[in-house]
């Protein structure tokens, strides 16, 4: 029954400031368990969508429901909890120190020796929090969020600044702690951390979704796959005329045939031509990034 109500629900959801529309009429749900990538440029309207999910801001227009209920209700029962990307850390406790006061201020928590392992720092717990890398400051916030056990965890780019091992590690504790079943929406521009870590990309433009699937679908739908074959003399108009194929380009004796459906050009290409050493590539994340999220 739990199950059929969503974690997410966000119906039209508007926000202006001033001449900028931030938000514009964005619908989203998200179904428990799943793990999210919120993917957009800058200023696409990911912080906005989020500061309104968690209800730190007030929607123009439209409705936020978390769990079929208010998000001030949801954040006050510990069903939600949120990683920012700065501010809150005091730099001369140490890591379980931090860890153990935050937890007085919930009623009920996880085990502090719990989180700690969850977010992967452990054998960091006695150092002082000002000595911890970003990575560590990050993943101690993690491990804050966690006390409450939220049934969803809302992270808004969380690794900004982190370098590449930082980040690798940040999201393997993440990765790790979603598999028991808890919500994760993170909002990144990093197209490599929405292709990794996520089931599903969101992908937004200008306060509007403009995408949204799993990651191999994101990619299907803006770029399709690209057949290489090596055949000289290629009939260019007959390939062309293969459903799904959107262009057709002769380098030489190769031929490159774009399309939505590869498994038709690739039978074509190997019963009806003399077509050899057959390729078939899918477009990376970021061609599909940039093709639907370039300003219209
Ligand atoms: N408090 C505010 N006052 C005025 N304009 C704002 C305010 N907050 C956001 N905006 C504008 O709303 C738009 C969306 O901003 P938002 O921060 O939600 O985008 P974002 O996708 O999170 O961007 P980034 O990846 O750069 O963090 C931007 O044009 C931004 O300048």
């Amino acid at each position: 029954m739990t199950d059929s109500v969503p974690a997410v629900d966000l119906a039209g959801l508007t926000k202006t400031f001033g001449a900028v529309t931030a938000v514009d009429g964005l619908d989203l749900r998200i179904a428990p368990g799943e793990v999210v990538a919120f993917l957009g440029p800058n200023g696409a309207g990911k912080t906005t969508t989020v500061d309104m999910l968690l209800g730190l801001a007030r929607p123009d227009a439209g409705t936020v429901r978390l769990f079929g209920g208010d998000p001030a209700d949801a954040v006050r029962l510990g069903r939600v909890a949120a990683v920012m990307q700065t501010g809150g850390l005091l730099k001369d406790l140490t890591v379980a120190e931090t860890v153990r006061m935050t937890a007085h201020f919930y009623g009920h928590t996880r085990p502090v020796a719990e989180v700690l392992e969850r977010a992967g720092i452990t054998g960091i717990a006695d150092r002082a929090v000002g000595k911890c890398s970003g990575g560590q400051q990050q993943r101690l916030r993690f491990a804050l969020a966690l006390l409450p056990d939220p049934d969803l965890m809302v992270l808004d780019e969380p690794t900004t600044g982190m370098d590449v091992e930082g980040r690798r590690d940040f999201w393997q504790a993440i990765r790790a702690d979603a598999r028991s079943g808890r919500t994760v929406l993170f909002a990144t521009h990093y197209l490599d951390e929405a292709d990794a870590y996520a089931d599903r990309i969101v992908l937004i433009r200008q306060g509007c979704v403009v995408a949204d699937g799993t990651t191999a679908e994101i990619k299907n739908l803006a770029a399709g796959r690209v057949v290489r074959a090596t055949l000289p003399g290629a009939d260019q108009a007959a390939l062309a005329a293969l459903p799904g194929v959107r262009s057709v380009e002769v380098r030489g004796d190769v031929v490159l045939v774009h399309s939505e459906d590869s498994d038709v050009v690739a039978r074509h290409l190997l019963t009806r031509t003399g077509a050899r050493d057959l390729e078939i590539t899918s477009r990376n994340l970021e061609d599909a990034f940039l093709t639907l999220t370039a300003s219209a």
